[in-house]
């Protein structure tokens, strides 16, 4: 066992890890370049074949998160609303407190069964991301630039879009719009109190725009708000890097379902309604804070093999070709090549280093802190 652990952190594993990760991401995203004549003929194929190849992506990242670092999913619900998870569209909105909350988020829809098919309202800036930000254009993911002025048309078409989508979905949205910080929180809650509403602790202040115009582009689609609350056990700031080392997390979600029918309609009840809803997002966390727990029954869904069959199908696959060509290069005598090849290795590592830091706070963007600069100038 013991073993076990110290192999985890060892660099050879995380650098094939990472290679399985970056090969076979790029390998999925070239097939899914390549069901782009089938989109015009059957839309609806073409549609649900790339859900199939974005789950072998993802997966990958649960299979991480759920079998490599053994983290724990506990989920507060209550049952009712438990069945019906997976079965229905529902809008999820989320606390964004946590580098891998998209992880966990992922592990949740693993465990619904609606991991290829979810979707999120995210920054145009992971689209360049590669691997994942490729292969979010081809699920119809939302993108913004968080400028509603530049957004508002694209984010009311790409909305519409689904409304024929072919499968069950979970639509995330962060409505804080960017991670927590103390500063971007102290700055939020200014701009609060000058809009006279009561400050959260836990939260920053919610963006009401993406809310409204998503709920009034999928009402008739989707038929529940999901409110879910993430916290990890013991106060931890869990890191991609943890996950990476093996690190073991215990996270807990706690979700309330809301029919879609109880919205308001009407644009400013609707942020108002939101607003109101984070006040009782900051409430259960004061609640988790206190007791260690968020209220209502716990259930646990279990994690499914799937994940990790496609992550050591993909491992199996790509280890031992990149083995046979490592050791004939080493082996051609040439310096010049196995330079090249040690030079190559480094880049590709430098590379996936920077994906990962695309998941870290503290690289994180000046959004919540520049726009209200400029605003009080
Ligand atoms: C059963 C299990 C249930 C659940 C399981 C959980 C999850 C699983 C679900 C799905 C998984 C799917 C995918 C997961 C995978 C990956 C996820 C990855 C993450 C990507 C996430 C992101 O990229 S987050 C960043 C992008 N997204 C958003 O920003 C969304 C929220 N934002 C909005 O909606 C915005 O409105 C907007 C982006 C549409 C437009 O923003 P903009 O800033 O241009 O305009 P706004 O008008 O909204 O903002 C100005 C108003 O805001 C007030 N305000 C508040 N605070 C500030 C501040 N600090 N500075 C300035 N202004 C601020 C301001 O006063 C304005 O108010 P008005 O009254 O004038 O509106
Ligand atoms: C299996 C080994 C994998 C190794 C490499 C994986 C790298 C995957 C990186 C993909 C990044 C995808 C999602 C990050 C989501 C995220 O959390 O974005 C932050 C935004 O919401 C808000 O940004 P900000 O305003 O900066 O707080």
């Amino acid at each position: 066992m013991g073993l076990l652990k110290v192999l985890k952190t060892q660099l050879l594993c995380h650098l094939i890890i990472c290679y399985v990760f970056l090969v076979s991401g790029i390998i999925i995203n070239l097939l899914q370049l390549c069901t782009l004549p089938l989109w015009p003929i059957n839309k609806q194929l073409a549609r649900k074949i790339n859900c199939r190849l974005g789950y072998s992506i993802a997966s990958q990242l649960v299979a991480l998160l759920e079998w490599w670092s053994g983290t724990e999913c506990t989920l507060y619900t209550d049952p009712e609303s438990f069945r019906l998870y997976g079965k229905e569209n529902a809008i999820v909105v989320l606390n964004h407190n946590f580098e891998i909350d998209f992880m966990t988020g992922w592990t949740f829809c693993e465990r619904f069964g609606v991991l290829g098919s979810s979707k999120v309202l995210a920054k145009k800036e992971l689209s360049f991301v590669p691997v994942i930000g490729w292969m979010w254009y081809f699920l119809e993911i939302v993108f913004c630039k968080r400028k509603w002025e530049e957004d508002r048309n694209t984010v009311v078409q790409s909305l519409r879009n689904l409304q024929d989508y072919p499968e069950f979905f979970w639509f995330l949205l962060h409505c804080e719009g960017t991670r927590f910080t103390e500063k971007k929180h102290k700055i939020s809650m200014e701009v609060a109190e000058k809009k006279g509403l009561p400050k959260l602790k836990y939260h920053l202040l919610p963006r009401t725009k993406g809310f409204c115009v998503t709920v009034q582009n999928l009402r008739g689609k989707v038929t529940a708000v999901y409110d879910s609350t993430l916290n990890f056990r013991n106060n931890e700031m869990p890191t991609l890097l943890g996950v990476l080392n093996g690190k073991k997390y215990h996270a807990d979600l706690y979700v309330r379902r809301i029919p879609l029918d109880s919205i308001p309609e009407d644009e400013s009840e609707c942020a108002a309604w939101l607003h109101k809803l984070y006040q009782e997002k900051d409430e259960f966390q004061e609640h988790y804070r206190q007791t260690g727990r968020f209220p209502g029954p716990i259930t646990n869904p279990p994690r499914r093999l799937w994940a990790l069959v496609n992550w050591l199908f993909w491992v199996c696959v790509l280890v031992y070709p990149i083995c046979v060509l490592l050791l004939q290069l080493l082996l051609s005598g040439s310096t010049f090549t196995i330079v090249c090849t040690f030079v190559f290795c480094l880049a590709v590592s430098a590379g996936v280093r920077w994906m990962i830091g695309q998941t870290e706070i503290d690289k994180g963007s000046n959004y919540g802190v520049k726009d209200v600069q400029m605003n009080n100038n």
